[in-house]
């Protein structure tokens, strides 16, 4: 049956949505952040640190913070943007899916005035069987262009990081041991996450770029929000737009992420 059903997360008000055989995706208010992900098979997907602050004080460590209108500290802006630190709202749901946005108008005043352009933002969740698709759209509702960078920044749940195995980034498959950061430009085909149990088909569209990171031993004891053996639990694998698109007035720009569970491998 699909349901969509309001509950908490932490302190952090959150819709929860099923589809009808079973898969179910959790994303809080706050940053319109995908914090859980169940294939019909109930096992979780995405990563969330124990330690992550969950009462909207900064944002959550794991999941699928969206990263907007800007990409880590390239830019004069918060770090990775405030779409991830900005409370969206419940636009529509629908059978197994629901949208999220976000508006200039929506912000509170200190954000709004470091970027006062006008813009809107929507993210569809949508869950599927083995599939998980989400979709993101940003429209300039303004009269001035923009510029921005945006990315879906994934958390995957692994079983230990050194059986990872990252294929369609490079020749041969990626394996990541400790801190890792690379940026990968112009991905055209598809990438593969698999260690050992099954694979994890990840699709892009839009976003021409990925990021694969993980802090590694030594920055993940110095961040406050993460637990010292958890970077060995994860790997990010980010959908990105790292070179500011500028967008006209009236003009809007859609980014999609698909990510399939691959049982057969
Ligand atoms: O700690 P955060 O602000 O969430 O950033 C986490 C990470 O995001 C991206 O993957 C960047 O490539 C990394 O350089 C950065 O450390």
């Amino acid at each position: 049956m699909n349901t969509i059903e309001m509950v908490d997360y932490g302190q952090l008000p959150a819709v929860r949505i099923r589809g009808a055989d079973g898969a179910q995706a959790i994303v809080t208010l706050y940053g319109a952040h995908l914090v859980s992900w169940q294939g019909a098979d109930g096992a979780e997907r995405l990563f969330c640190s124990a330690a992550s602050r969950l009462d909207g004080s900064r944002a959550i460590r794991g999941g699928v913070p969206l990263i907007f209108p800007q990409f880590a500290e390239r830019g004069t802006g918060m770090r990775h943007g405030f779409a991830r630190v900005a409370t969206w709202r419940l636009q529509e749901t629908g059978a197994g899916f629901a949208v999220f946005a976000l508006e200039h108008s929506d912000l509170p005043a200190a954000l709004a005035q470091a970027w006062p352009h006008g813009f809107a933002l929507r993210l569809r969740v949508e869950v599927n069987g083995g599939a998980l698709a989400l979709a993101f759209e940003v429209t300039n509702t303004g009269a001035d262009a923009f510029a921005f960078s945006a990315a879906l920044h994934s958390y995957f749940l692994v079983s230990e990081l050194a059986r990872v195995r990252i294929g369609g980034v490079q020749e041969g498959a990626l394996q990541i041991d400790d801190k890792f950061d690379t940026i990968y430009r112009g991905v055209k085909s598809a990438i593969t996450l698999a260690d050992g149990g099954a694979t994890l088909r990840l699709a892009q569209s839009g976003f021409t770029d990925a990021v694969v990171w993980n802090p590694g031993a030594l920055d993940a004891a110095a961040l406050a929000d993460m637990e010292e053996a958890e970077y060995r639990r994860f790997v990010c694998i980010e959908p990105a737009l790292i070179a500011p698109l500028t967008l006209a007035p009236g003009a809007a720009w859609r980014g999609a992420h698909t990510v399939s569970i691959d049982t057969a491998s």
